[in-house]
């Protein structure tokens, strides 16, 4: 049997739903996919860490209301989230990091998967921070240590995006893509046309689960720079920064701005792109635009997510899923397991992985 030892950094919406699947779901992943998870580290800024060897049980971990420092109650816990003995030195294989996105330099989450994987560990990740500002250090790391830095969830959470770009769409040429890349400013857009307020829609989207930690970065649209940022490099060779990318979020658009769209048979929506023009440049942008109806983008509601690659052979390929989420989310991470679990063989031969 197959068992990889996972350790949690953060324990807020989404590694809490993906303990909630290793409760619910380790007997069918052992059947359908070859392996099973053991959580057998947490930490969080809140609730402190907690490591067992031999493995927490993942049932109590979501089952229990802790308390501030409340990880100190269980065996081999404490209440401060020693963040960097645990991931060097807990017995995990995967690191699964799902802290809050810094969108100004990505700390202290760049960290997080620095330590990881010089110590030979995995990690799997939804936080933009690395993905966007350190992918290239991150990913040098990762094969100098012969393991995965994995982060499909950064971008339409656990929507196959990065996978299905890079290897299904592999050679038909990929020269840009717009789309719709953040959930809570589709919701927020969505629920002002229904005539809600700009603030109380806001406040739906975060009891939702879809909401950053600090919702500016939703409704400025630095989140779908980052997002922008990360699909540039990873699947147009680019080299961007967010200051290269233009950004504009939806704060300012008025009632009266979606009720005026709306008389014209349009819709707002906030629209991340980018593009590699006649020059070899890529021109990259974050904004709210005013689409008909009849935009493919249009129709895309709630927390939903779509993008529109633009392609040489096959013109434009549209996916469309959810863009945020718990569940959906802790699913992404999983889809990354799942990726590392399939190219183990070439993470434990030495010649392969460099
Ligand atoms: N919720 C969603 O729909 C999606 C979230 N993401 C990203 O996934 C990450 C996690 O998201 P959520 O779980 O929804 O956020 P959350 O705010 O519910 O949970 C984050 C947890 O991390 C803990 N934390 C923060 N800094 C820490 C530190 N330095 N050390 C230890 N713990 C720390 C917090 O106490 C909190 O419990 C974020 O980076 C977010 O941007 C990505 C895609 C979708
Ligand atoms: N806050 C983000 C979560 C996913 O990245 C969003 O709303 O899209």
């Amino acid at each position: 049997m197959v068992q990889y030892n996972i350790a949690l950094i953060g324990f807020g919406g989404v590694n809490r739903a993906l303990a909630q699947l290793v409760a619910e779901r380790n007997e069918q992943w052992q059947a359908e996919l070859g392996f099973r998870l053991n959580i057998v580290a947490v930490t969080d800024l809140d609730l402190g860490s907690v490591v067992s060897a031999n493995g927490i049980d993942a049932r109590m971990l979501v089952e229990t209301k802790f308390e501030r420092g409340g990880f100190a109650k269980l065996s081999g816990g404490s209440a401060e989230a020693d963040n960097e003995k645990v991931i060097r030195h807990a017995p995990a294989d995967i690191i699964a990091e799902a802290t809050f996105t810094n969108p100004d330099d990505g700390e202290p989450a760049v960290s997080h998967c620095r330590w990881a994987l010089e110590s030979g560990k995995h990690v799997v990740t939804t936080n933009k921070g690395p993905a966007a500002l350190a992918a290239a250090e991150l990913k040098m790391l990762a094969r100098r240590h012969h393991v995965a830095f994995e982060y499909e969830g950064a971008v339409m959470s656990g929507t196959p995006v990065i996978r299905m770009a890079k290897t299904t769409l592999a050679g038909a040429c990929l020269t840009g893509f717009e789309g719709i890349l953040n959930g809570t400013s589709n919701y927020v857009l969505g629920r002002m046309e229904a005539g809600l307020g700009f603030s109380a829609a806001v406040s739906e989207a975060q009891a939702m689960g879809y909401a950053e930690a600090d919702p500016t970065a939703d409704v400025e649209g630095y989140d779908v720079r980052l997002k922008v940022v990360i699909l540039a490099n990873e699947l147009l060779g680019g080299a961007l920064k967010p200051a290269d990318v233009s950004c504009k979020g939806i704060s300012s658009l008025t009632a009266s701005d979606i009720e005026a769209a709306a008389k014209d048979g349009c819709r707002w929506k906030l629209i991340g792109s980018a593009y590699r023009n006649e020059n070899g440049r890529i021109e990259a942008s974050v904004a709210p635009r005013r689409l008909a109806l009849d935009h493919p983008l249009a129709g895309v509601s709630g927390a939903t997510n779509a993008i529109s690659f633009r392609t040489d052979l096959l013109g434009a390929v549209t996916v469309t899923g959810p863009g945020a989420g718990r569940v959906e989310t802790a699913y992404a991470l999983l889809s990354d397991i799942i990726a590392i679990h399939r190219a183990e063989p070439a993470y434990t031969t030495k010649e392969a992985a460099e």
